[in-house]
């Protein structure tokens, strides 16, 4: 059976028996742009930060979009119009989000591990806020700072140590984690950094996980930073603003129930008002997952006593979420064939076993055919690579009746241009 998720409201829909992004038949694209493929759609992009913008119209807020789930600059392009700020974590990102007209007062920068050159960067650009994650990075942040004259705006990024329910790879507010700052130690590092004179203590940011379905956990982390909140405010510590994070999760299979925008914004708009406090939150999965899909062709059929095997021209390489989680995405035939299903499994053509993409899935398959790995928006070509030389794939935007090229396809010259010319 061949599992159905695309509801009518979806932008990936189907239509006269064809998969279609918005009102574009998915199989012109592979025909235009060749596979694999990423797809994306701008109206998806649109209504999903459109949902939180709704939830906080009338406040002090900003979405700050985690860049990390998809860099691709028409993406950020998108959000950008839109409106959105932008977490990043990286002077990479950085540079891109800039490059895609980004207001530096919407700014957020996270991460453990910054270089004293990235730090210089962000002063330099006039970033919103460093999330701090450590007592060190504060040291030399300010030692920065100071050198080139600035003062730097910072959250702690305090880890108020809930359980976000999550896969462990992805659960980042446990005491066990590498991120953050320890709750019981964040007060007395909150009291170092407003003594320290290039630092400005500018707010408060958490971020417990990713993939939560469940709203329960972020409103628990809130109201353990705001007991943290008041405690400052007795030391003489007033912030201006507070950063939830991302975290919130999207649909992947009838088994997901996410919580909608709504749902998980409310209790903790409940908690914040009255509070002077502007709202940050950095939602990544949820503005970007589930608007994209992955395009793929069948290459071989291979049926054995065990298992059958499809083998398509998508890999681990391209999508890395089911090889390094065992993360579920549905796989829908492009064009549903007449004739009996199997179970396949569907594989790349990489040299390694734990090269698949989904294990028995009953499909009815021919050679040829064009299959959409759905829910691929997030964590799909930002976390791709280049193993076996394979290149990356090109990137889609599909905006109305118009499919436009926002990334074109890697070349086996452009992965070798770089090493090239070394002596
Ligand atoms: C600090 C920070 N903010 C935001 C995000 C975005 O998370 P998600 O894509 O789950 O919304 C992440 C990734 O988990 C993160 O590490
Ligand atoms: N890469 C992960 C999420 C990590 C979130 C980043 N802190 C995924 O694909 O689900």
């Amino acid at each position: 059976m061949t599992p159905d998720p695309l509801t009518p409201l979806t932008p990936f829909h189907t239509c006269n028996g064809v998969l279609h992004a918005e009102s574009v038949p998915l199989s012109d694209i592979a025909s235009e742009f060749g596979t694999p493929c990423w797809v994306y759609s701008r109206q998806a992009l649109e209504s999903a930060l459109d949902e939180f913008q709704h939830e906080l119209a009338g406040l002090d807020a900003l979405v700050c979009y985690a860049v990390k789930a998809n860099s691709n600059l028409a993406v950020l392009d998108v959000l950008a119009r839109r409106g959105a700020g932008f977490d990043i974590v990286s002077a990479g990102e950085l540079k891109r989000v800039l490059a895609a007209g980004a207001d530096p007062q919407r700014i957020v920068f996270s991460g453990v591990g910054k270089t004293a050159a990235e730090m210089e960067l962000a002063l330099n650009t006039g970033i919103l806020c460093f999330n701090v994650e450590s007592a060190p990075e504060l040291e030399r942040l300010n030692a920065v700072a100071g050198r080139l004259g600035k003062s730097a705006p910072i959250s702690l990024r305090v880890n108020p140590d809930v359980d976000a329910g999550t896969h462990p790879y992805i659960s980042t507010g446990l005491k066990e984690n590498k991120f953050g700052v320890a709750y019981d130690e964040a007060r007395a590092l909150y009291r170092q950094a407003a003594a320290l004179p290039h630092i400005d203590v500018s707010g408060i940011d958490c971020h417990i996980g990713s993939q939560l379905l469940d709203a329960a956990p972020f409103a628990e982390a809130l109201d353990k930073l705001l007991v943290l909140v008041d405690q400052l405010a007795s030391d003489g510590i007033a912030l201006h603003h507070i950063d939830l994070g991302g975290g919130l999760g999207i649909r992947y299979s009838d088994d997901d129930v996410p919580t909608s925008v709504h749902a998980y914004l409310q209790p903790l708009l409940a908690r914040l008002r009255g509070r002077p406090l502007r709202i940050l939150l950095e939602p990544g999965r949820r503005l970007v997952g589930n608007a994209g899909v992955l395009l793929t062709r069948v290459e071989y059929l291979k049926p054995g006593e065990v298992k059958n095997f499809a083998i398509v021209d998508a890999a681990m390489n391209d999508l890395a979420r089911p090889a390094l989680y065992g993360s579920w995405h549905d796989i829908v035939p492009v064009a549903a064939r007449a004739g009996d299903a199997a179970k396949w499994e569907i594989v790349g053509p990489i040299c390694e076993s734990g090269d698949f993409l989904a294990h028995g899935r009953q499909l009815t398959l021919a050679e040829g055919d064009l299959l959409a790995i759905l829910s691929a928006g997030a964590y799909g070509m930002a976390m791709s690579s280049n193993y076996n030389t394979r290149p990356r794939a090109a990137e889609v935007m599909v905006d109305g009746a118009q499919a436009h090229l926002v990334r074109r396809r890697e070349s086996a010259e452009a992965l070798y241009a770089l090493e090239q010319r070394l002596p």
